[in-house]
């Protein structure tokens, strides 16, 4: 991810974890923003040197829930149909609408709104060290008055930052000296210091030990876009005790969809798909 593709937050965000979400809203109560991200006859392409390779095709998705994972074997389409959400896939039919923003045309608007936490985490490191990486995010927010923050307050926003993602005793740490979990753990608290009013997150826990996962998950769970300051959850994940955690969840398989609806449900039916594969491999 490049710095410029790093959201900026409209507003500067709460620091501390929000409260669970107890519904499904699709708006916020407050304001009436669309906080539904909707996917139309979707089809994304990938252009080869001599004929190009259809990776998603007739994707139809409405996703109000607070968190959304998205599962499928390695190769499904996940991580694709992530970058179509992000404004970041060719998109060569349909329409994607994030929180009322075309994802597919408005790629100023989206920056404002979506932050996305890639699998590999070393892409979103852009300052020399940790604490310069936050502060760089936290500057762009503007505070309630659209001003920007005083350096005092940027201080303490980015120290807050820091403490909340376990990073501050690496904020002097040069970032290219990070391993790749403490890397992954910066990635996350960057964009979520942003305040995107969606966080895309592509396997955010794949590197890192039982300790840290549990608290970035934490933090990504918290997910409640109803909250002031709060944001919207799409999870790419193998991991499907995650999953599971979330609202709903979304099975991509072979480029097309394979199922969507709570969460343990298609958890559930992906797993007893995973079975039947193994055994059949097995026998
Ligand atoms: N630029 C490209 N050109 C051709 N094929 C591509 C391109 N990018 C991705 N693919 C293919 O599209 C398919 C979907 O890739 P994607 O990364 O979305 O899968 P995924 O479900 O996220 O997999 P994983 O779980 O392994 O991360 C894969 O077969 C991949 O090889």
């Amino acid at each position: 991810m490049t710095r410029t593709a790093r959201p900026q937050g409209p507003t500067a965000p709460d620091d501390g974890a929000r409260p669970a979400p107890d519904a499904h809203r699709a708006a916020d109560p407050g304001t009436g923003a669309d906080r539904t991200v909707r996917l139309r006859g979707v089809r994304v392409e990938a252009a080869g040197p001599t004929s190009s390779a259809v990776l998603l095709e007739g994707v139809d998705l409405e996703l109000s829930a607070p968190r959304v994972a998205v599962v499928g074997e390695n190769g499904s389409g996940k991580s694709t149909l992530a970058r179509a959400v992000a404004g970041l896939a060719d998109v060569t039919a349909g329409e994607v609408i994030v929180h009322g923003v075309d994802a597919v045309r408005d790629v100023k608007g989206l920056r404002r709104t979506v932050g996305m936490v890639f699998a590999n985490p070393a892409a979103q490191m852009v300052m020399p060290t940790v604490r310069e990486d936050v502060e760089l995010t936290v500057k762009a927010l503007r505070g309630p008055d659209g001003r920007r923050l005083s350096t005092e307050e940027v201080a303490r926003r980015t120290d807050a930052a820091l403490a909340g993602h376990r990073l501050t005793a690496l904020a002097d740490r040069a970032c290219l000296s990070l391993s790749s979990g403490q890397a992954q753990r910066l990635a996350v608290c960057s964009v979520m210091t942003a305040a995107p009013s969606l966080v895309i997150a592509d396997e955010p826990t794949s590197l890192l030990d039982g300790r840290h996962r549990q608290i970035i998950a934490d933090r990504l769970l918290a997910a409640d876009p109803s909250a002031p300051g709060g944001f919207q959850l799409l999870l790419v994940t193998h991991d499907l005790e995650l999953a599971r955690a979330c609202d709903e969840a979304v099975w991509v398989h072979a480029g097309r969809i394979e199922r969507t609806g709570p969460a343990a449900d298609v958890v559930a039916a992906y797993e007893a798909f995973l079975d039947r594969a193994v055994a059949e491999e097995l026998a």
